[in-house]
């Protein structure tokens, strides 16, 4: 294949300066110094960044090449923009290490928790825990039936608006946080607190440590005042959850475990060289409900804004739907793996739209530059689901190949993925076919982002819904009503 063959040739040019770059990375101090952009002493390249970074960083590639370092203050940098250097990158567990922004320290109680965790044995005991207790395919499946209750309240509630706008963010955030709350502790204790978390914007301080205290763009000062409240209901849900568990509250024996019980109980156990306890199950919970809410609201949002700024598009994924679920029945989870379109319509979005640009900061890996290179992708700036249909084998989400990469990849990929693809395609699969989506009067889609850790739209998307015509019977069908 033309793609593979241009993967290996990039990946033998590219070897040395990865070499290089792994020793710099190490401390080694003789290593030679040139490849990337100058920049002041002290300060570095810091003053010079623009805040679109993926796009800033991209241009520094075409001058550089694919990979290149960057000194921003005191921290040496090093940004990759080519799939064949990123299949090296992963192999080396140098690169596995995370370097957490300031606003991320704040919100996890100073990297107690799995996704800004240095890469050591405590990151490694956490993530299994979190894999094998709430992830497993058994506890994803016996979890169904809560999904499934959170999607018929968004139904209900949305056909209660009919022919008013709607902030489609704000519905899937809100739903999502649900599906995720209802996980975690089989309720929805203040959803609406959730919201910012993953903002996430790239702070000077971050890279210049002698800044962090002066809180340059005051960004430490606002997570902290997001955090107070998050810290509060977490108190509360541990709080209630640790009293019914010693006895003293009313106990509900005849259910499922939910995740939160799970943990408590293996408190005292060892976990890397800690005791796992109260401070590490919240900054567990809080990974969860900010890696598993904000992700996949961005991604719904971005799918249905290039859904109505391309009303063919959408025709075909609704004949999908009519297709594959029929006009008298809703949308099941164990038919969206039928539904081949939407699949692909996600897929691209993701490559178009993807929520995080550089994936999680540990070395800048610019997906973004990737997605949008003629090299990689034939006419990268258009919207075309079909490439997703032709290629099954390599691209899906596991990392199979390194041109594709929205759930990120190697020791570090996102261990949520298994539950993220369920939900995005469960909630985009049950809106499209239950319910007709236009633009307001007049407006126009922007489909313009605003940079972050995680990528949104940088216009809010207001869309008007009108039922289709077989949501009564469907509804009645499934005593929706
Ligand atoms: C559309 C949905 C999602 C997307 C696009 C997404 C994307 C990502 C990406 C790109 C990473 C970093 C991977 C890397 O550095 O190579 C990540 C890490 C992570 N994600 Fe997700 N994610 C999604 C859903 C979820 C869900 C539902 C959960 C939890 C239930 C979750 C929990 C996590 C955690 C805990 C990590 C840190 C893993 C580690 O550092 O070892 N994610 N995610």
């Amino acid at each position: 294949m033309a793609a593979t063959t241009r993967l290996n040739t990039q990946r033998k040019n590219n070897h040395n300066t990865m070499f290089q770059l792994r020793n710099q990375k190490r401390g080694c101090v003789h290593a030679p110094n040139k490849i990337g952009p100058y920049g002041l002493p002290i300060l570095g390249y810091l003053p010079f960044l623009q805040p679109n970074l993926h796009h800033h960083f991209t241009k520094l590639a075409h001058k550089y090449g694919p990979i290149y370092k960057l000194r921003l203050g005191t921290k040496l940098c090093v940004v990759i923009s080519s799939p064949s250097l990123i299949k090296e990158v992963v192999q080396d567990a140098i690169f596995a290490n995370r370097d957490p922004p300031v606003a991320a320290l704040v919100t996890t109680g100073g990297g107690l928790d799995i996704v800004w965790s240095p890469y050591r044995p405590y990151w490694r005991d956490m993530r299994k825990l979190f894999v094998r207790e709430m992830l497993s395919n058994n506890n994803i499946q016996a979890s169904y039936l809560l999904r499934k209750e959170d999607i018929r309240r968004v139904v209900r509630n949305l056909r209660g608006k009919i022919g008013e706008p709607v902030d489609i963010g704000e519905v899937v955030f809100l739903t999502e946080a649900n599906v995720i709350m209802n996980l975690l502790w089989g309720g929805t204790n203040g959803g609406e607190k959730w919201d910012r978390l993953g903002e996430g914007k790239p702070n000077v301080s971050d890279f210049f440590p002698g800044l962090g205290k002066f809180d340059v763009q005051g960004i430490e000062k606002e997570m902290r005042e997001v955090l107070s409240g998050v810290e509060e209901i977490l108190d509360v849900v541990v709080g209630e959850r640790m009293k019914t568990m010693e006895g003293g509250g009313e106990w509900r024996g005849d259910r499922r475990r939910d995740f939160l019980e799970i943990l408590l109980e293996l408190r005292g156990q060892e976990v890397g060289e800690r005791s796992f306890d109260v401070p590490q199950i919240k900054a567990m919970l809080l990974d969860i409900v900010v890696g598993g809410t904000d992700t996949t609201s961005t991604i719904v949002e971005w799918v249905m804004a290039e859904l109505l700024d391309k009303p063919r598009v959408m025709e075909k994924v609704q004949q999908e739907l009519i297709d594959v679920v029929g006009v008298n029945n809703i949308v099941e989870e164990s038919i969206i793996s039928k539904l081949h379109y939407l699949d692909a319509i996600v897929k691209e979005t993701f490559r178009l739209h993807l929520p995080l640009p550089l994936l999680v900061p540990r070395v800048f890996l610019n997906m973004w530059s990737i997605y949008m290179d003629p090299q990689v992708w034939e006419n990268p700036l258009e919207f075309q689901p079909d490439r997703f249909l032709n290629d099954t084998e390599n691209l899906d989400y596991t990392g199979n190949s390194f041109q594709y990469l929205p759930f990120g990849l190697g020791r570090r990929v996102c261990p949520g993925l298994p539950l993220g693809e369920r939900m995005v395609m469960y909630l985009l699969a049950t809106l499209i076919h239950l319910f007709e989506w236009r633009l307001r009067e007049g407006e126009r889609i922007g489909l313009s982002e605003k940079f972050g850790i995680i990528m949104r739209k940088s216009k809010t998307l207001y869309a008007v819904t009108y039922q289709n015509y077989h949501i009564s019977t469907c509804m009645n069908n499934h005593n929706m009503i």
